[in-house]
């Protein structure tokens, strides 16, 4: 096999793309295909918008110090297995509901592309197509459930058993999603695509909203839970049966919690800056933590990952494997399935190479792979 073979063949299916290769402009090309609410949906953040732009400024202050002469493999191997799911590379689709805002194939378009190349798919509480569907749609692929969890019990063990029933085999619970955050772009509009009923589909198609009245207003009484405590996750663990993962960890101590109360590992995550606006950049949270808690629990991350080269840093800094937001729903936007499956080739493709190049044949023991750039370093005067 050639260079343009491997580069164009393995990772891109052998023909130009129609999308950019280069993640980071995603972005822009997705804003000028996503309709106005959409787009003030998807792609902004809580408030000022602080805690995104330290999302990708705690990437840009960190750089990847490359070693020589390691002897690479010409072919690696990056798979692994995360809480008994095996994947291809430490890459995971992360939960995002309403996915039909960006293209009206929604979560099926998503689950298909990562399902082809067994990237594993968290289904989203707040999504528009309901468990079963994405089932048939994903097949055998990996999956895992993420729960924003109900005021009602009889819904919330309705969706743990519907989606055990469904094959979704670890569960994600969102903690810092208690309540919407305050979201500028969407107040402006007065847009919430779930008052059109739009991201209900788990929920409408449960036995518990048959014959309610007004689904919208149903809804509305059960999915802000900020009551939520330590002491209500026991009724988790009595009620599903696997892995438990806590999403949107970004203080050591909660992270100690965690382990304290026997949860499976955690997602450090500040939901890509969508929820509190001023946040610590998940990327500072993440080392601390896989310090304190990496050798009791598995420990996830996403915010701001944009390319496989931030992946390397985020392994680098002791995530076990990555989860990817928004770049996942541009391609959506883009392309479809088509387009989900670009985004997710360019990602793994990325960071096979900036493995190599750093001298890694896998995705293990990435430690001092990366260093903090020094402010100080330039020019001598
Ligand atoms: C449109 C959209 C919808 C989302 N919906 C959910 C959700 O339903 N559940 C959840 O846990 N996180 C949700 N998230 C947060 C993602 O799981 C993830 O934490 C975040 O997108 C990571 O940041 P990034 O987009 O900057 O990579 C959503 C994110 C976006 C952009
Ligand atoms: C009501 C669920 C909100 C979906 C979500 O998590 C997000 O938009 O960030």
């Amino acid at each position: 096999m050639n260079f343009s073979d491997q580069q164009l063949g393995i990772y891109l299916g052998g023909k130009a793309p129609e999308i950019t290769t280069d993640l980071a402009g995603l972005e822009e090309h997705a804003r000028q295909v996503l309709s106005p609410e959409a787009l003030g949906y998807i792609v902004p953040s809580a408030g000022s918008g602080a805690t995104a732009r330290a999302n990708r400024a705690a990437f840009d202050r960190y750089r990847i110090v490359p070693r020589m002469l390691r002897g690479v493999a010409r072919e690696r191997d990056l798979s692994c297995e995360i809480l008994g799911t095996r994947m291809p590379a430490p890459l995971m689709v992360a939960p995002m509901g309403v996915q039909k805002l960006a293209h009206p194939e929604g979560e099926l378009a998503t689950v298909r592309a990562a399902a082809a190349l067994g990237v594993p798919y968290v289904h989203s509480t707040a999504a528009t197509h309901s468990f079963e569907e994405v089932a048939q749609a994903g097949g055998d692929a990996p999956r895992w459930y993420q729960l924003y969890w109900p005021t009602s019990e009889q819904v919330c063990l309705s969706f743990l058993a519907r989606a055990k029933a469904a094959g979704f085999s670890a569960l994600v619970l969102t903690l810092d999603t208690g309540l919407l955050g305050w979201r500028p772009a969407d107040l402006d509009r007065a847009f919430l695509p779930f008052l059109n009923g739009v991201g209900l589909a788990n929920y409408l198609t449960d036995p518990n909203f048959e014959g309610v009245d007004n689904p919208v207003l149903h809804w509305a009484q059960m999915f802000p839970n900020p009551g939520l405590s330590w002491d209500d996750l026991p009724f988790l663990r009595r009620h599903w049966d696997g892995p438990i993962v806590l999403k949107g960890i970004v203080s050591r101590e909660d992270a100690v919690l965690a382990a304290e109360y026997g949860m499976d590992g955690v997602i450090v995550s500040n939901h890509g800056g969508r929820q509190v606006d001023g946040g610590i950049a998940a990327l500072d949270a993440l080392p601390g933590i896989a310090d304190l808690v990496g050798d009791r629990l598995t420990v996830l991350f996403d915010s701001g990952v944009r390319n496989g080269a931030d992946a390397v840093k985020a392994l680098a800094l002791g995530a076990r494997a990555v989860l990817i937001g928004r770049p996942v729903l541009y391609g959506l936007a883009l392309g479809g399935q088509a387009g989900v499956d670009h985004v997710l080739r360019c990602l793994l493709g990325e960071l096979d190479i900036t493995l190599a190049l750093s001298g890694h044949s896998d995705a293990h023991d990435l430690r001092g792979l990366v260093s903090v750039a020094s402010s100080t370093v330039g020019p001598r005067d």
